[in-house]
């Protein structure tokens, strides 16, 4: 066979206001939760939802929590995105592959990184959104994207994407790695699995033959349920329990940052708090694997905010186990999808 181009590879991370202004947060709420996927509602309730009560109230609030993110390379879900792009430079043979990497929200945009490979005259585009379990908020959002700036094109190179990569061996030896390193220092009695939460009515409405019912269903991972976010959820958390042989009874799985007044996923991340310390539970391991970048919901929510409810009610000790960032069996894994998809 003749060789021509090479194979392109997009990194797409759901994105990052652009400072701790508040303006600059607004701008980013903005550009999110307009997005029809994320708040799934017609265009002019959405609208109004977002720019006269959510964008203008939250955003205040939220730049304080972005403060206490913030380092001296900005945000750390764009600076982990940018280490782990490079680490994966380094693994993939230059002669076959180009990098990029953008953001569903904000900067570096998804387009200006596709408009870098095709300038590097790519004959095909592999799509790897940084999002371990499918949900049409995240991952269905950045197809979605990638699909309507390639409509703009004349030529159209072949695109595909990772759909999701819960039981890759290298992202669960990964998660097992980070988890064990925390269990060398310290003992604890229970460990926990805190997603990003999701409205219910996105899983019902992917749901095939009306199968989710978002409950006792997610206890079983199959072919009628693969795509429903929560049962993704329930088998991560099995499966990266089983690499580090915790047992079951120890083991919970729950769902964090509820926005709104629907029901979202259940159950809440703070009802689960508020059972473990009725329960006299004192030492908690937190695992965020809805997450591959340590980020917002990562280091503050789970790491600030709900330890210091755990410490109060009662609880000793509530370790987060850092995410997989740019370790080096996390970019083994991404190296390998992009081997598979090639
Ligand atoms: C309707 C609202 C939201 C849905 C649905 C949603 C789904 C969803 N989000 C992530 C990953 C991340 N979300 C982050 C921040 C964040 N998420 C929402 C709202 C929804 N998310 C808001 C309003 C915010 C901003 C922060 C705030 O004001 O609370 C982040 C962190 C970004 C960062 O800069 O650090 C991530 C990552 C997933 C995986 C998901 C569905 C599965
Ligand atoms: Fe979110
Ligand atoms: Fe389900």
């Amino acid at each position: 066979m003749i060789k021509t181009g090479k194979t392109g590879v997009l990194l797409v991370n759901l994105g990052t206001p652009d400072s701790t202004s508040t303006g600059d947060v607004r701008k980013y709420l903005r550009e999110f939760l307009m997005d029809g996927r994320v708040i799934d509602i017609p265009f002019i309730p959405r609208w109004m939802l977002v720019n006269l009560i959510i964008a203008p109230f939250r955003a205040p609030k939220s730049a304080a929590e972005y403060r206490k993110l913030w380092t001296d390379r900005g945000s750390p879900l764009l600076f982990h995105t940018v280490d782990l792009k490079e680490k994966l430079v380094e693994k993939l043979d230059s002669s076959e592959y180009v990098v990029s990497m953008g953001m569903r929200y904000q900067s570096p945009s998804i387009e200006s990184a596709l408009e870098e490979l095709m300038k590097k005259k790519v004959k095909k585009i592999i799509v790897v959104p940084l999002f371990p379990q499918y949900a049409s908020a995240t991952n269905g959002s950045v197809i979605d994207r990638v699909m309507e700036i390639a409509r703009g094109w004349q030529i159209i190179p072949e695109i595909t994407f990772v759909s999701n990569f819960i039981d890759h061996p290298l992202f669960l030896k990964a998660w097992k790695e980070l988890g064990q390193e925390m269990m060398e220092k310290k003992k604890y009695d229970r460990f926990l699995f805190s997603y990003h939460g999701l409205p219910e009515r996105q899983i019902k409405k992917g749901s095939v033959d009306n199968y989710c019912q978002l409950g006792a269903c997610c206890n079983k991972y199959s072919s009628s349920n693969q795509f429903c976010y929560r049962a993704q959820c329930f088998q991560t958390t099995r499966m990266i329990a089983a690499e580090l042989g915790l047992p079951e009874d120890k083991v919970d799985t729950c769902f964090q940052s509820r926005l709104g007044k629907d029901p979202w996923v259940q159950p809440y991340t703070e009802d689960m708090i508020k059972k473990l310390s009725s329960e006299g539970v004192k030492n908690v391991l937190v695992f965020s694997p809805a997450f591959v970048a340590d980020c917002l919901e990562t280091t503050v929510e789970v790491g600030q905010e709900y330890k210091e409810q755990f410490e109060e009610q009662g609880g000793d000790h509530w370790d987060l186990v850092p995410s997989l960032n740019s370790e080096d069996t996390w970019v083994d894994c991404l190296v390998d999808l992009v081997h598979s998809k090639s």
